[in-house]
Formats: C-alpha cells, sequence, structure tokens
C-alpha cells in the first residue's frame, strides 16, 4: 500500500493554520508531519494539537522550515507574500507540492516565484474554495455575454484583521471579468475612489472594500446597466471551505510536473 501523502502547515498558529492542522490531521487522504511558525514564537518546540487547545497530535512545531519540508510530500502555506518567497525556495529544494493561499503578492513577488516553480508544483489561488472557483467561471462568461452597457464592480467584505486589499478574490474576480471581456486587468482597474473623482469611465472595473468584525468572505461582481442589475454573489460562513480546497490540492499535486498551477486545474473547473 502506498503511504499518504505527508503535509506540513506553515504559519501553524494563524486562523488558517490552525483550521489547515485540523482538516489535515482529521483527513483519511494524507498525514500531518509537520506545523511551522517563525524563531522565537511561544508555540515552538510544543505538540501542535496541544498548542492549539485540543488533544496531542504528534507533531512539535518547528522554526526549521527546511528540515520539515525534507520529511514532507507537500506543504500548504497560508502566511504573508515575503514568507511564502523563502517558503517556495525551501519548497523547490526539498522537491514537494507547494499549495499557496497567501494573498497580497505585487507583482514582482509573484515574478519571484516563477525560478521556484521550475522545481516543484506550485498550486497557487487568491480563493482555494468550490464556490469561489465555480464563480470565477460564472464571471467570465456573464462578462463575455455583455458589452460595456453594463459597469463591472467588485465587491469585497472581510473581517477587521485583513492586511491586503483588495482581497486576492476580489482580484480574481476582476480577471475573470477583463478576460470575459478580451481587456487588460491593469488597463480598466478602478481600485482607489476618493474625493472628486469624476464620473465612472465607461469599460472600468471597480474594487470596493469592506472591513469588519469577523466576516470570513464575501464577494459580489455586479454588473450595472440602465434599468436591470446582475449580481453574482459568494459568501464563505466556515474557514474550512478554503483548508479543504487546499488539502485537494496537496493531493492533486503529487506526481505532477513541477509548474504553476490554480485551482481551475485541480477542480477541473
Ligand atoms: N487562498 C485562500 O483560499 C485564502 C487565503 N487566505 C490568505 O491567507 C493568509 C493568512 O491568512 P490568516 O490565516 O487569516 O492570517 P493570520 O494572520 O491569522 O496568520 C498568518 C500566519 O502566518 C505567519 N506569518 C506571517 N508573516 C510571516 C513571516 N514573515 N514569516 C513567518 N511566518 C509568518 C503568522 O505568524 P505570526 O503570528 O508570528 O506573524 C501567522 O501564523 C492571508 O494572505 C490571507 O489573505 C486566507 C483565507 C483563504
Ligand atoms: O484574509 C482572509 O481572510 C481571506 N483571504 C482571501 C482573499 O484575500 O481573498 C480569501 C478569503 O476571502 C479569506
Amino acid at each position: 500500500m502506498t503511504q499518504l501523502p505527508g503535509i506540513v502547515i506553515t504559519g501553524a498558529s494563524g486562523r488558517m493554520g490552525q483550521m489547515l492542522i485540523r482538516t489535515v490531521a482529521g483527513s483519511a487522504k494524507a498525514r500531518l508531519v509537520g506545523a511551522v511558525e517563525r524563531t522565537g514564537h511561544s508555540w515552538i518546540g510544543q505538540d501542535v494539537g496541544v498548542a492549539m487547545g485540543g488533544a496531542e497530535l504528534g507533531v512539535s512545531v518547528t522554526a526549521d522550515a527546511a528540515d520539515a519540508f525534507s520529511k514532507a510530500q507537500a506543504v500548504i502555506d497560508f502566511t504573508a507574500p515575503e514568507a511564502t518567497l523563502d517558503f517556495a525556495a525551501y519548497a523547490a529544494q526539498a522537491g514537494i507540492v507547494h499549495v499557496i493561499g497567501t494573498t497580497g503578492f505585487s507583482d514582482s513577488q509573484l515574478e519571484a516565484l516563477k525560478p521556484a516553480a521550475q522545481a516543484a508544483v506550485i498550486v497557487r489561488a487568491g480563493n482555494m474554495s468550490l464556490g469561489v472557483n465555480l464563480l470565477t467561471q460564472l464571471t467570465r462568461k456573464v462578462a463575455a455575454a455583455l458589452d460595456e452597457d453594463f459597469d463591472i464592480e467588485v465587491v469585497e467584505s472581510h473581517h477587521n484583521q485583513k492586511v491586503d486589499a483588495p482581497s486576492g478574490t476580489a482580484l480574481m474576480l476582476g480577471q475573470a471579468a477583463a478576460d470575459g471581456r478580451g481587456v487588460a486587468l491593469a488597463d480598466v482597474s478602478d481600485r482607489g475612489r476618493d474625493g472628486i473623482t469624476g464620473a465612472r469611465k465607461r469599460g472600468d472595473i471597480g474594487f470596493a472594500v469592506i472591513r469588519g468584525g469577523d466576516i470570513v468572505g464575501e464577494h459580489d461582481v455586479m454588473f450595472a446597466a440602465a434599468g436591470e442589475r446582475i449580481i453574482l454573489r459568494h459568501i464563505a460562513t466556515d474557514r474550512l471551505v478554503f483548508a479543504r480546497g487546499a488539502l485537494k490540492a496537496a493531493v492533486w499535486g503529487q506526481g505532477k510536473t513541477p509548474g504553476e498551477y490554480d485551482m481551475i486545474d485541480v477542480l477541473g473547473l
């Protein structure tokens, strides 16, 4: 019998880190073999299950990512762009699948990920849920069917601890709308309205951002014309939907050719 893929979770103490630890530890398709936190973090050396306030999971939290990755088949990484770039180098060195849920990358940071994808399978998506990835396909279709009489606006809402804006999901949805219209998102994106902005420019794709309380993640794509409006909406109420998708990606990536993939590849949408 072949062994189940061993998975390391980075940012183990984070909101997504803890959800991923629970999801992988409870899965029949993978094994939890590592949990990584920053040097000096209070969890280092503790059993990760106990650190989370639950039962022992038999995995000690470590700051040595290179060592943890060398004993695994995949790493699931929901941290921050600068950390993810370091982890990509270690994952490439170990030749393991790197599932990246981190958002907020600059263009140059995304470019810096490319060398790692020559040695390892990277699956990266601003949203790992089935629902949002389906929504990107619907957005592309609706945008392709409608002309610029319909103004496209992407509205996203998240909890008050989120550090990047617009969300990775909002940017995925904006990209899907631009693809559907056959335009470059960078040419039509309107991300910062404040003050006397002037009238809306025809063909622009606008982004609006709400931050408050414990909102897990909500996204609307609005197509607004004179006399009618279409709104495509996704509401995440539980981070489990992201963790499930990430675990699926880690298992899917086993044995694939090194390169960059996304959740559309994983889900076959
Ligand atoms: N693609 C998707 O489906 C989803 C993506 N996300 C994205 O995942 C990321 C994490 O979100 P969330 O869990 O809510 O955030 P948290 O702040 O709760 O957790 C982030 C974790 O990453 C660690 N971390 C941050 N910076 C570094 C660093 N430079 N080196 C090492 N470790 C670091 C933090 O450690 P410390 O506490 O020590 O700083 C913490 O453990 C965000 O980019 C978010 O947008 C979130 C949900 C779904
Ligand atoms: O930071 C979050 O929480 C989330 N981030 C992702 C994003 O930036 O879109 C996905 C999800 O909406 C939650």
